[in-house]
């Protein structure tokens, strides 16, 4: 079964909000320890409530589900239960957003914050063998003042953050609303990522590349419509951290028979594919490649190209690639 062979094809994840893996479960159990009322009936409204227009709608429910997360308790459960999906679906590693904002903002310490994430991502990788790093992301509609004041934050943290990234809504604020941060963040030694591209016009990966300095680009499914810029992302390999069925709930395209995502690959682009916000959009890491696999009738070399460029594009080292990268190479070509 193809299914089953996705799944347990060795990948890595690189684009995952772990905010946005709140499930309406833990939704629920974190709101009934907290004694608080959600604005949903019932797990299953709030399923049917996940129905958007646009990147912005997407938020406003998302910011509003994060009000539950308080304690460290509540940050370790959120990160040990996405943690233990992706390692039943071949996730071997996984490098993950968090929003320090959506929480500092309503009073929720930063470091109750990190301290529960990082405690669950210690012990996944001695209880489940995934290995990872954590990815601090500025909120963009946000001014470059608070980011800054957040990346003050983290600095006593800096052992258990691999870099900095941008995200949340994305037109009118491009990537050099934050070149100050970026530049200050690079010079403590963090390795930069954005989002662009996703909503936003292929000047704003531009951006990203040329003022952040970006090591990977997040989304950036807009850049067929700029032939340099395709040009450019093939000879330097930047990586493109692709999330298939979040782009069609956020409707950047109609359907998946119409999303770039094969273009890119067979393009040549360093290309993956990430769930990003799990529990929103309808499928982890198994069914975004499930759903371009028969929308887009990829073969399954296509599939270990996808998961190999999920490896090369991490931030493990090199030998740390190489090693997931051979056992990648057994599944495929000498499996059993
Ligand atoms: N897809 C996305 N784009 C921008 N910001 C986000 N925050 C969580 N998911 C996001
Ligand atoms: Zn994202």
């Amino acid at each position: 079964m193809i299914r089953d062979w996705i799944r347990d094809l060795p990948k890595a994840e690189l684009h995952i909000h772990i905010e946005g893996s709140l499930e309406p479960e833990l939704m629920f159990a974190l709101a009934d320890r907290h004694q608080m009322t959600l604005p949903y009936d019932s797990i299953e409204a709030a399923h049917q409530a996940y129905q958007f227009q646009d990147l912005q709608s997407f938020l406003d429910l998302y910011y509003a589900g994060a009000n539950v997360l308080r304690t460290e308790q509540d940050f370790y459960d959120l990160t040990w239960n996405y943690l233990q999906r992706a390692r039943q679906q071949g996730v071997h590693h996984t490098e993950i957003f968090f929003d320090p904002q959506t929480h500092t903002q309503r009073g929720i310490a930063f470091e109750t914050v990190i301290t529960g994430i990082h405690q669950a991502l210690v012990e996944g990788k001695s209880q489940l063998d995934i290995s990872s790093h954590l990815i601090l992301c500025f909120l963009r509609h946000l001014s470059a003042e608070d980011a800054m004041k957040t990346l003050e934050e983290a600095l006593p943290y800096q052992d258990w953050i691999v870099g900095v990234g941008l995200d949340s809504s994305e037109q009118g604020h491009p990537p050099s609303k934050f070149t100050a941060v970026f530049d200050r963040a690079r010079g403590q030694g963090f390795l930069t990522v954005a989002h662009a591209g996703e909503e936003g016009p292929p000047e704003y990966i531009w951006e990203a590349i040329e003022l952040l300095k970006v090591a990977r680009i997040d989304h950036g499914v807009r850049s067929p419509e700029d032939p340099k810029l395709m040009e450019w992302l093939k000879e330097h390999q930047i990586p493109l951290t692709v999330c298939p069925l979040s782009n069609i709930e956020l409707g950047v395209f109609e359907t998946l028979k119409q999303h770039p995502i094969k273009q890119l690959l067979d393009a040549g682009l360093n290309v993956s594919v990430n769930s990003d916000d799990p529990a929103y959009f309808g499928g982890y890491v198994q069914e975004n490649f499930m759903a371009i696999y028969e929308a887009l009738d990829l073969s399954q070399r296509d599939l270990y190209q996808l998961a190999k460029n999920s490896f090369l594009s991490s931030f493990l080292s090199e030998s740390e690639k190489e090693e997931a990268i051979a056992k990648l190479d057994r599944f495929m070509f000498n499996p059993g």
